[in-house]
C-alpha cells in the first residue's frame, strides 16, 4: 500500500490486532516514493442510500460492488451500514453519529451526492477517521435556476393560479402580481448559487445587494451586487433569497426580530436550508402581512408534515426540495461525487473533502517517502518508551531548505501521531483524525522549522525530519539524548525512509522491515558476533551500521533485519558480553 493509502485506509478494518499490525507492516513495506494504487484485497463496497444517477453508478461499479437500497429506514441503515466501505446519500438521509459508530472499523467515506452536509454528523465522522467529501459544483446552476423560477412564480402567483385554473376558477383579478424590475433583491450568502443568483437576477433588471461575511467584495461588484450588513439587506429588499448553508450561526436568522426589520410586504425565497427560517416566525409574518409571500424549496423538517400551517399558506409557494434536481444536475452530481468516493476509497485526497485538509496530488507525491518516514520515526520513537509515564509531549522538527509556505507539514505530523498511536492501541489513525486523536490522548504535538541553508537541497522538500519524546524514560537508554529526550532522526536517501540518528549516536539504516537496536562498548567484532548469531538463526540482515560518541567509548549497532528473530536468537545477542542494551523494533 503506498503513502497515499495510509494517509487515509483503515488497516484494521475487520481484522484482529495480529493482522491489522501485519496488514500494517505490509503497507510499510510497499515502496514509497511513488503513489500507486495498490491492489485491493477485494472490491470495496459501496451502498447507495438515496437515487444517484446512472453515470455515476458506472463509474462506482468499475471499482466497487455497489448496492442500491432507496428509501431505507434509519433502523435498516443501522443495521446495513457496517457492511460497507462507502456510504452515498443526498439531503434525505441522516448521517449520524449513530450511523457512523455503527459503521466503525469499515466504513472509510460518506460521500454527499450534493453540496449541503447538515444531514452529516461531521464532527462523529471525524472522530471516526471517517473521511466525508461532497459534490459542491454540479448543482450550483439548478438550485440558482430553481431560485429564479421560485423567485418569478411568486411574484406571479402561477402556482395558486394554476391551482385555482384546475379546480375551475377563472380569477383574473385575485391573482395580480408584483414586476420584478427595478424591485431590490438581498441575496444571503453569496457563494456559488447566491451569486449564480444575483447574475441572473441583473438580466431580469434587479438591482441586488448581497450579505455574506466571508465574501470578497470584488466578486460581488464583478456581478454588479453590493455587499451590505445584515441589517442593511432585510430592511432595504423588496425579495430576500436565502442561499447560506445551514450552520449553527445561521440557525433560525430568520427569526421575529430580524421579520421586523424589513419591510411591510416583503417577500422570501429559500432553496437553502429549512432551518436557516424559524418557521413559525415567518407564519406569524405571513398572517400579519409583514411578509407578503415566500417561495420555499426547503423545511426545517423533510417531507413536513401534512398539516404544515407553512405549506398550506395561501400566500406561499412551495416545491419538494427540488433545487437540485434537473436531469442535467443530477447526471452531474452524480459523477462528481462517484469520482470522489473512487478516489478515496484508493486513498487520494479528495478535493472535495470536507473534514480533511486538501492537499493537492503533486504535493502529496513529493511528500510521499517522508510520509512513510514520519511515520516510521513515530513508531519507532514510541517503541523505544519504557515505564508508566505516558507520552505528553512530542516534537516533530523538520528541517528543509524550503521556504516554510512551501512545506505541507499536517500530512506528516498526522502521520507521526499515526505512528506513535497505532502501535500502543486499538485505534486506528488517518489524515482525517489524527488531530482528533492526538487531543483525545493528551498528546501534545509541537512542530519546529529548522531552515537548512543549502541552496541545492531545496530540490527536495525536506533535508531530516526528527521526533523527540520529552519527558518519558526509555527501555533502551541509547536512544536518550544529552537534553534527556528519546530522539529519533531521519532522511530519504533515493526515495527510501532512513534511520540517521539515535539519541547521541549518528547511524545510517534504511527503515525497511524491523530493526535491532544494540548499545555496546566500542570494540573490535561486534559486528560479526552479532551477524553470525543472525546468520545462523537465517535471519537475513539487510542493512548494518555502526554509529559511535568516541572511540574506544560506546557505540551503537542498528541492524535491518527482514525477519522477526525468535526470543532464543534475542536473548543470545544480548548475551553477547560486551553488548549493554539491545532492543528489537518492528517497523
Ligand atoms: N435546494 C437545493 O436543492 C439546494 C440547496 N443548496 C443549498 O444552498 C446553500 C448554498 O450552497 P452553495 O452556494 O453551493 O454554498 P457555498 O458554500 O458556495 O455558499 C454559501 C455562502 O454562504 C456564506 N455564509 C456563511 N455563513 C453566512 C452567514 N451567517 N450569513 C451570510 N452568508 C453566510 C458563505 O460565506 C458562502 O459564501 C447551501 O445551504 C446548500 O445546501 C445547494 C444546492 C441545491
Ligand atoms: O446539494 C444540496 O445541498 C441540496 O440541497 C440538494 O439536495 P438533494 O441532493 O437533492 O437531496
Amino acid at each position: 500500500m503506498s503513502a497515499s493509502r495510509a494517509l487515509l485506509s483503515n488497516p484494521q478494518a475487520g481484522a484482529s490486532p495480529t493482522m491489522a499490525r501485519a496488514a500494517s507492516r505490509a503497507r510499510l513495506a510497499a515502496p514509497s516514493s511513488s503513489i500507486p494504487f495498490a491492489a485491493p484485497r477485494a472490491k470495496p463496497a459501496v451502498l447507495v442510500a438515496e437515487k444517484l444517477g446512472e453515470a455515476g453508478l458506472e463509474v462506482l461499479r468499475q471499482f466497487a460492488d455497489v448496492e442500491c437500497a432507496y428509501g431505507m429506514s434509519p433502523a435498516e441503515l443501522l443495521a446495513k451500514v457496517s457492511q460497507f466501505d462507502a456510504l452515498i446519500v443526498r439531503s434525505g438521509t441522516k448521517v449520524t453519529r449513530e450511523v457512523l459508530e455503527a459503521g466503525r472499523g469499515r466504513l472509510r467515506v460518506v460521500g454527499r451526492a450534493g453540496v449541503g452536509i447538515d444531514n452529516v454528523d461531521l464532527q462523529a465522522a471525524t472522530e471516526a477517521g471517517c473521511l466525508v467529501v461532497n459534490a459542491p459544483t454540479a448543482n450550483t446552476v439548478a438550485a440558482a435556476e430553481h431560485g429564479i423560477a421560485l423567485l418569478a412564480s411568486m411574484a406571479r402567483n402561477v402556482s395558486q393560479a394554476d391551482a385555482a385554473l384546475k379546480a375551475g376558477k377563472w380569477q383574473r383579478t385575485k391573482y395580480v402580481g408584483v414586476s420584478l424590475v427595478g424591485k431590490t433583491l438581498a441575496i444571503m450568502g453569496f457563494g456559488k448559487v447566491g451569486s449564480e443568483v444575483a447574475r441572473r437576477a441583473k438580466g431580469l433588471g434587479m438591482h441586488v445587494i448581497a450579505h455574506d461575511p466571508y465574501a470578497p467584495a470584488d466578486k460581488a461588484r464583478a456581478i454588479g451586487a453590493e455587499l451590505v450588513s445584515f441589517e442593511e439587506a432585510v430592511a432595504k429588499a423588496d425579495f430576500i433569497s436565502l442561499h447560506m448553508p445551514l450552520t449553527p450561526a445561521t440557525s433560525k436568522v430568520f427569526n421575529d426580530e430580524s421579520f421586523a426589520k424589513m419591510k411591510t410586504g416583503v417577500r422570501i425565497i429559500n432553496v437553502a436550508r429549512g432551518g436557516v427560517i424559524d418557521e413559525d416566525a415567518l407564519v406569524r409574518a405571513l398572517d400579519s402581512g409583514k411578509v407578503a409571500q415566500a417561495a420555499l424549496d426547503v423545511f426545517t423538517v423533510e417531507p413536513p408534515p401534512k398539516d404544515s400551517k407553512l405549506v398550506l399558506h395561501e400566500n406561499v409557494t412551495v416545491t419538494p426540495h427540488l433545487g437540485a434536481s434537473t436531469v442535467e444536475a443530477q447526471e452531474g452530481v452524480a459523477i462528481e461525487i462517484a469520482e470522489a468516493v473512487v478516489g478515496a476509497l484508493r486513498g487520494e485526497l479528495a478535493a472535495t473533502a470536507v473534514n480533511a485538509p486538501m492537499v493537492p496530488a503533486e504535493v502529496l507525491s513529493e511528500l510521499a517517502p517522508y510520509v512513510s518516514l514520519a511515520e516510521k520515526l513515530g513508531r519507532l520513537a514510541v517503541q523505544l518508551v519504557a515505564g508508566e509515564s505516558g507520552i505528553k509531549g512530542v516534537k516533530v522538527v523538520y528541517t528543509s531548505a524550503r521556504d516554510p509556505d512551501d512545506l505541507d507539514t499536517r500530512l506528516l505530523r498526522a502521520m507521526v501521531t499515526k505512528g506513535i498511536v497505532e502501535p500502543v492501541s486499538s485505534t486506528f489513525v488517518n489524515l482525517v483524525n489524527a488531530d482528533y486523536t492526538a487531543k483525545q490522548r493528551g498528546l501534545r504535538i509541537a512542530e519546529e522549522r529548522v531552515s537548512h541553508d543549502n541552496a541545492a537541497a531545496a530540490e527536495s522538500p525536506l533535508e531530516s525530519i526528527q521526533v523527540r519524546l520529552s519527558n518519558v524514560q526509555s527501555k533502551f537508554a541509547g536512544a536518550i539524548s544529552t537534553g534527556g529526550d528519546i530522539v529519533v532522526t531521519g532522511r530519504v536517501k533515493y526515495g527510501i525512509p532512513h534511520l540517521t540518528v539515535v539519541g547521541p549516536y549518528e547511524v545510517d539504516v534504511s527503515l525497511e522491515g524491523n530493526l535491532i537496536l544494540c548499545r555496546q562498548i566500542d570494540q573490535p567484532g561486534m559486528i560479526g558476533k552479532v551477524g553470525n548469531i543472525l546468520g545462523q538463526r537465517n535471519v537475513n540482515v539487510s542493512f548494518m551500521s555502526v554509529g559511535r560518541t568516541f572511540r574506544g567509548k560506546q557505540a551503537i549497532m542498528a541492524i535491518g533485519v527482514d525477519e522477526e528473530p525468535d526470543k532464543e536468537t534475542l536473548e543470545k545477542i544480548g548475551k553477547i558480553p560486551a553488548i549493554e542494551e539491545f532492543v528489537f523494533l518492528e517497523l
